[in-house]
């Protein structure tokens, strides 16, 4: 990524949603960073992409489907303060149509998860408030403070 600050890291991310209103989750294998953290499919937006671009390359990457750009919807952003200083800057997209049947390339384990039953995840800090806001407008109910 191409930035004025170098301490962000752009990751893009997406939530894959099936016909019943499920959220694709995917486990972070043994050998990565946050192993055994469940998260939303996606990475780091590589040098000269887009995060669009990135997220239909991850979802490939990992799950051997394809989505198309237009069907990627703008969500909501995580940006937390990292362990090394850093700063995530992530932005969650949400995908109702894919070509392919996800099925985990990488040696993750995958799960479709109601969005009322996010929490029970154990997921990276960044995630937990877009879990949140995810349960709260998919499952319909918005309880304003
Ligand atoms: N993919 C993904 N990464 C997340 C999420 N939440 C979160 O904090 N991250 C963090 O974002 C960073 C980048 O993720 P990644 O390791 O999947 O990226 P990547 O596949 O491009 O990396 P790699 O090719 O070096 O393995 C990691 O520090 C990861 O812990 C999430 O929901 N999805």
């Amino acid at each position: 990524m191409t930035s004025s600050n170098g301490s962000l890291l752009l990751v893009a991310a997406c939530a894959l949603l099936d016909a019943d209103g499920r959220v694709l989750l995917s486990r972070r294998p043994q050998g990565k960073p946050q192993a055994g953290l469940w998260e939303f499919p996606g990475g780091k937006v590589e040098p000269a992409e887009t995060p669009e671009q990135a997220v239909v390359r991850e979802l490939r990457e990992e799950l051997g489907v394809e989505p198309c750009e237009r069907c990627l919807q703008p969500f909501a952003f995580a940006s937390q303060p990292m362990s090394d200083g850093r700063q995530i800057l992530m932005p969650l997209y949400v995908c109702r149509r894919w070509d392919g049947f996800p099925d985990p390339k990488e040696g993750q384990k995958i799960a479709w998860a109601r969005p009322t039953e996010l929490d029970r995840f154990d997921m990276p800090a960044p995630d937990v408030p877009l879990a949140a806001e995810l349960r709260d407008r998919l499952s319909g109910a918005r309880v304003l403070d």
